[in-house]
């Protein structure tokens, strides 16, 4: 069975988060493995408080991790602070992994801040230098292209601007936009590639976000190349969204079981 690695902070209430990234994992047919950056005391309303791991503690699981079960892909989520993602690129580089998609977590649906302004700069620097991909939506494409993004074009431009400055290909997600759900994949050397998405009607996107990129994960684990794996993601977590879940008052959390059988 082909292994994956969660890299990303706990959601108490399950829908983002490592909880999101499990569940993904596990539909999409892989072995999956979390090492845990922070708790958030979180539900679809809220993040009440964080408690992060010292980088020490963090290094030890990615230790325990790496020396036994090595993971095929790994994803990279919530990381809020300099040290914690220093210590994440150099495990990864001691490890040599491979497959790795970097979701640049800043701010949850509910609006919490997820990331300080001195961590973005070490994303930046450590972290998207040793990605396959990274994965931003659109408010972290402006803060990453510095520049605001209304049309198609804008997300075009914004996406080669973060792919030529960071050296790693980027699929910028559509999910912000009005009128559809499609993402754009900028890789060096290559055209960029649109995945058209329908928007679905559902209003529960809490950990959208954490679930494509756990996905892409998932695929590229299983030796799918970047575009057949963002696809293949794109077609889970509309399933996923399509499902219509509706828990929780505020922004609900998506059925990641939706292809499991319930009865046994
Ligand atoms: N209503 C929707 N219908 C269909 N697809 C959607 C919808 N909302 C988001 N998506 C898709 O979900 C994925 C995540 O995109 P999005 O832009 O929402 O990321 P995000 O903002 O990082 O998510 P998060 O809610 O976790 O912060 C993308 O593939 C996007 O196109
Ligand atoms: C631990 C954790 N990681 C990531 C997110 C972002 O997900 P969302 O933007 O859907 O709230 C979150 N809320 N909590």
């Amino acid at each position: 069975m082909k292994t994956a690695l969660t890299i990303a902070g706990s959601d108490s209430g399950g829908g983002a988060g490592i909880q999101a990234d499990i569940k993904t994992m596990m539909a999409n047919g892989v072995y999956a493995m979390s090492a845990i950056t922070a708790l958030t005391a979180q539900n679809t309303t809220k993040v009440a408080d964080i408690m992060e791991v010292t980088p020490q503690f963090l290094a030890e699981q990615l230790d325990c991790i790496f020396t036994d079960i090595r993971p095929d892909a790994v994803k990279t989520g919530m990381v809020a602070s300099a040290a914690l993602i220093r210590t994440i690129a150099g495990k990864l580089t001691e490890y040599q992994a491979e497959n790795i998609v970097v979701d640049p977590v800043m701010v949850s649906t509910s609006r919490a801040r997820l990331i300080s302004e001195e961590a973005i700069e070490t994303l930046k620097e450590k972290l998207f230098p040793l990605a396959t991909v990274i994965t931003p939506n659109i408010p972290e494409a402006e803060v990453l292209a510095d520049m605001e993004i209304e049309t198609v074009q804008d997300m075009e431009k914004a996406a080669e601007v973060i792919g030529t400055r960071y050296g790693c290909s980027v699929l910028l997600k559509g999910g912000h936009q009005k009128n559809d759900a499609s993402d754009l994949l900028w890789q060096k050397d290559k055209k960029p590639v649109w995945f058209h998405g329908v928007r679905i009607d559902n209003p529960n996107t809490h950990g959208t976000g954490c679930t494509l990129s756990s996905a892409i994960a998932s695929n590229l684990a299983k030796g799918r190349d970047l575009e057949t794996s963002v696809e293949a993601a794109k077609r889970y977590i509309s399933g996923a969204l399509a499902a219509m879940l509706d828990l929780g008052a505020g922004s609900g959390p998506m059925n990641h079981g939706f292809a499991i059988k319930e009865e046994w």
